[in-house]
């Protein structure tokens, strides 16, 4: 087993380290906004990470920049140091990342056209919409907003929340989720459609928080409703019922994206928990000498190398034998990796006192960042049953 990184991912990191001190985080300040349009300085980073060569650095195949998902892993956990500011700024930010692979995969040239040659030049942004509050959207199969066929065009009828990205006015096109035929069969109900920001009847109700965070250009999670909405049928994506087959596919990557950037999270925790322990001293001793610090620095760097191992394994899988032979590791990791990284973050937050509360360091925004990964792209609960199923299933008689 080989765990060094190969020369072209050694060339990608040397230039990200450069790229993260020289723009990154001296831009941050920056993004601390309360309010939802991106921060003015997004669109100078994102020339400068153009110019850099540091760009849809995700995205495999003749759309990207080509890289294996184990050679993506590093890079997208030095973004993760900075998470607000990084993805974005390399054109890396979900939920764009999973809505362009979507077009790549399955898009007609049109579409592709239209939507995709302007998300991957980063001149828009978009968002996928599935969560619904009136049902429980861990089960996809609950999902109500209806889309449905009237001669040459759709017409959709539901309500959504939690939408990221459609606060964002540079949000320019949904991905919707929605049943064009409720008496199918349970996993065919089911299509996803292309619905332009400005088509009439759609209506971003309202932006909605993270414990109190806009989440900004990262986030601007909103809730939308859809009042007779139409769009030409030629919007659809794949074919009708294939909505659930789509969201199976975009969820892989979207996965362990957001994993491999937990864990930059996290070695950005442990390194302010050390620094700062280095530098406090309470009854006589710096914290770094108080026992009990020692051990959350040992369990933190414990935990973060287990979590990558593990996360590495996954990538390697998907480059290997497919998304669909990694889903028992790629379920792992999303279970893991941000209880893991949650745990890690309240302890640096706990090592620096009051300020850990603050916005005088990054920690708290991290510590919500990773407790919101425990239920957005499914919760833990829901991952945890999926893994004992198969888990079972090997030792079911007969199987
Ligand atoms: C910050 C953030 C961003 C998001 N972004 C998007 C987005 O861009 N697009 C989008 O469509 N959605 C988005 N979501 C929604 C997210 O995917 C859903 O919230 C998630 O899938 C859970 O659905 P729900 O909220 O309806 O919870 P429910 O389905 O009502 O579940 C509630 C709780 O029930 C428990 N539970 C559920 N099933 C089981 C089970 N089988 N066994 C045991 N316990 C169970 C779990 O503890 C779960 O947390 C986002 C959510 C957040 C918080």
């Amino acid at each position: 087993m080989d765990f060094e990184y190969d020369a072209k991912t050694e060339d990608y990191r040397k230039r990200l380290l450069a790229f993260m001190d020289e723009h990154v985080y001296p831009a941050e300040s920056s993004f601390h906004t309360d309010g939802w349009e991106p921060p003015a300085i997004l669109a100078s980073l994102k020339e400068a990470a153009k110019e850099a060569g540091l760009w849809n650095l995700f995205l495999p195949g003749e759309h990207g920049a080509g890289l294996t998902n184990l050679q993506y892993a590093p890079l997208a956990e030095i973004t993760g140091r900075s998470p607000a500011v990084a993805p974005a700024a390399l054109n890396c930010a979900a939920p764009d990342t999973g809505n362009m692979e979507v077009l790549a995969e399955f898009g007609t040239p049109e579409q592709q056209e239209r939507w995709l040659k302007p998300l991957l030049a980063g001149e828009i942004r978009s968002a996928f919409a599935m969560t619904e509050p009136q049902v429980a959207s861990s089960d996809a199969t609950n999902i109500g907003t209806r889309i449905e066929r009237d001669g040459d065009d759709y017409v959709i009828n539901g309500r959504k929340f939690y939408i990221t990205g459609a606060m964002n006015p540079n949000c320019k096109v949904f991905i919707v989720m929605g049943k064009t035929d409720p008496d199918a069969a349970r996993h065919v109900q089911q299509s996803q459609i292309l619905v332009p920001r400005d088509t009439p009847g759609l209506t971003v109700k309202r932006g909605m928080t993270v414990m109190g965070y806009t989440d900004g250009d990262h986030g601007g999670h909103a809730e939308l409703i859809f009042e007779n909405v139409r769009v030409p049928a030629t919007n659809l994506i794949g074919v009708e019922g294939g909505g659930f087959a789509i969201s199976q596919a975009r969820l892989g990557p979207g996965r362990i994206h957001h994993c491999m950037r937990l864990i930059g999270m996290a070695e950005r925790a442990l390194e302010l928990m050390c620094t700062r322990a280095l530098a406090r001293t309470t009854f006589g001793k710096t914290l770094a000498e108080q026992g009990v610090i020692q051990d959350w620095i040992a369990e933190s760097r414990v935990r973060v190398e287990q979590a990558r191992l593990l996360v590495l394994k996954a990538a390697w899988l998907m480059d290997t034998v497919g998304n669909k032979g990694a889903h028992t590791e790629i379920q792992a990791i999303k279970i893991v990796v941000p209880s893991a990284v949650e745990w890690i973050l309240d302890k640096a937050i706990q090592t620096h006192g009051a300020a850990g509360l603050s916005q005088d360091t990054p920690l708290a925004g991290l510590w919500a960042s990773a407790r919101m990964l425990r239920l957005a792209d499914g919760p833990d609960e829901v991952h945890k049953r999926s893994l004992a199923h198969r888990e079972l299933k090997r030792y079911r008689s007969g199987s």
